[in-house]
Order: structure tokens, then C-alpha cells, then sequence
């Protein structure tokens, strides 16, 4: 089967950024989140999927259909959740969907009002009244309403009260449960991604500095965490870096071998341990 989203080779020049040699693929079935420091490119990476913005080169498939050549049918593959609205601001979240859902093939309007009243929205309300939360409830509605098989979203959770950001995660789930969906969504809330996230990727001045599979996080990745001499003096390539920090010294290591790491505390990193030893190890800027 198609991967649903398959990226190669995409190279974007934004301001002073640059997106890199970015490839990814993602499979029906799965959820990819993206993290990455403030300003890493996450954002422009999913506009540039998007066609938001124009990529410098590279190809971008969804569902099989070239972004390019074949924009209408790839687009129709795709629902989005971003920060800034694609919608009309003057219309009701009932017109907005009659409007933009006559773009889709497979739109449904009565599941559409169904998500809207899940969700908490007031057809008649005007798109560009909404909170924060609320527009985001409104575009997962409408993504959720024309049949997409990649979902793309933008820090989807940033400004949802805790009880909707919570079922929201649940959405997630239920989104790629049948095993033909994805989802690709940027966070820095990486205990969401620790809960819902099969693949990560850590996106570091506009390259993809690190690529795991979360199942993989707990078998590849420790912290050993001992006396300073004891840090200094476990050796080996695989050793990735060293913190000595006042209340402890630790490192963090791949794919530890056998009685390499004796006599220190062994744990397993949280997706955020992680983040902080690449950034203090110098692997992220
Ligand atoms: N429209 C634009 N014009 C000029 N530069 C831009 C534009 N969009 C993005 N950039 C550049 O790209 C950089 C990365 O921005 P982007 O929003 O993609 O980062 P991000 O990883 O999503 O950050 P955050 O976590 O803060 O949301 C910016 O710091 C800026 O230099």
C-alpha cells in the first residue's frame, strides 16, 4: 500500500531558515509527531507540504498523488488543523463548510454539523469569532467531515482546555485506529506525543536531526547517572554526551552493551530527557 504521506528530497529557503534534504514517509495507521525547538521549522514544514509555501525542490506525495502535478487529488487527501485559518472569518462555521467543503470529493455535510455539535460549536457562529480552541475544534470538524486520509496539524492541542486536549488525543487515536489514516502534527508537548506518538521526528534548524520509532525510544536510548568520576570513566562511541550538573552527572547512551553501564543508576528517557541531553550535548542547537 501507498505511504500515505512521502516526502523526498524537499529543500524550502524561508527568511533565514532552510528546510533541508527533508524525507520522511508515514504509512496508513500511524501517528508522526514533529518536534523541535522554537523556530526549527516545524511550521514551515507542514506549510510547505501544504503548499502554503512554494518548495525550492524536491517531490511531495500524498496518497500516492503528486503535490505538484496532481494538487487537487492530493489536497482531497488531506484535512489540516494549522494556526492561522484557511477560512472565511465573515461566515458562519455552517457556511464555511458548504463553502469549503464543495472543494472535496467526499464531503459530508450532515457528519459535518454532527462533528460540529460534538465539539461544542454553534453553526450559526461566525468562523472568525472563534477562541483559539475553537477554531481548532472547528477545522478538526471539518477534517474529520470530507474523508481525509492525512491529517496535518499544527500544534493541534496548543490552546485547548485540558479536558479537550485530552479527548482530543482520543480523536487522534480513533483517526488512525482503522488503520487507514495518519496523522502528522507538530507539539512541544512531548508527554502527548509519549501517550499518542508512533514515530518521531526532531526537526533542528530546519533538518532532521533525529528519527525514531517510539517503540524504539525505550531499547536505544538511556541515562546512566553516577559520581562524576564514574561518568568520565564509562567510555565507548556509543556515549552521545555528558552532563555534569550540580546535583548529579549522567549520560546518555545508544544501544548500551553488556556491562558497560555497572554501578550506575540505569533509567529510560521520556521524550523530553531526551530532547534536553541532545540540546546540552551540543547535538541540537
Ligand atoms: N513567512 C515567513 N517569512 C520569513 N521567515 C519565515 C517565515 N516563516 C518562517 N520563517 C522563518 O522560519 C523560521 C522557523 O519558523 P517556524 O514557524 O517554521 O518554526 P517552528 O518550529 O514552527 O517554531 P515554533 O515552535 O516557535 O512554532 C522562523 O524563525 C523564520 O526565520
Amino acid at each position: 500500500m501507498d505511504n500515505l504521506l512521502e516526502i523526498r528530497k524537499l529543500n524550502k529557503s524561508i527568511g533565514s531558515l532552510q528546510l533541508l534534504d527533508i524525507n520522511l514517509s508515514l504509512e496508513p495507521g500511524y501517528i508522526m509527531g514533529l518536534i523541535g525547538r522554537n523556530g526549527a521549522g516545524k511550521t514551515s514544514l507542514i506549510k510547505t507540504i501544504l503548499r502554503l509555501y512554494q518548495k525550492d525542490s524536491g517531490d511531495i506525495y500524498v496518497n500516492g498523488y503528486n503535490m505538484e502535478t496532481e494538487e487537487k487529488e492530493a489536497k482531497n487527501e488531506i484535512g489540516f488543523v494549522l494556526d492561522e485559518s484557511l477560512f472565511e472569518d465573515n461566515l458562519s462555521i455552517e457556511a464555511n463548510g458548504r463553502l469549503f467543503g464543495s472543494l472535496y470529493s467526499r464531503y459530508d455535510h450532515s457528519l459535518y454539523l454532527q462533528f460540529c455539535e460534538r465539539f461544542g460549536l454553534l453553526p450559526k457562529q461566525k468562523a472568525g469569532k472563534l477562541s483559539k480552541g475553537q477554531k481548532n475544534r472547528f477545522q478538526l470538524a471539518f477534517a474529520l467531515s470530507h474523508d481525509a486520509k492525512l491529517f496535518l496539524m499544527d500544534e493541534p492541542a496548543a490552546g485547548l482546555d485540558p479536558l479537550f486536549r485530552r479527548e482530543l488525543l482520543g480523536y487522534m487515536q480513533d483517526i488512525v485506529e482503522s488503520g487507514k489514516r495518519s496523522i502528522l502534527f507538530s507539539t512541544h508537548l512531548t508527554n502527548d506525543l509519549d501517550q499518542i506518538g508512533d514515530y518521531i521526528i526532531l526537526l533542528d534548524e530546519g533538518s532532521i536531526c533525529l528519527e525514531l520509532d517510539k517503540e524504539e525510544l525505550g531499547d536505544r536510548f538511556y541515562i546512566a547517572s553516577g559520581t562524576r568520576e564514574q561518568i568520565e570513566h564509562t567510555f565507548g562511541p556509543n556515549v552521545i554526551c555528558r552532563l555534569y550538573e550540580p546535583y548529579k552527572s549522567s549520560l546518555l547512551i545508544e544501544f548500551p552493551k553488556d556491562g558497560q553501564l555497572k554501578g550506575l543508576a540505569v533509567t529510560r528517557p521520556s521524550l523530553e530527557d531526551l530532547m534536553y541531553y541532545l540540546s546540552k550535548g551540543g547535538f541540537i542547537k
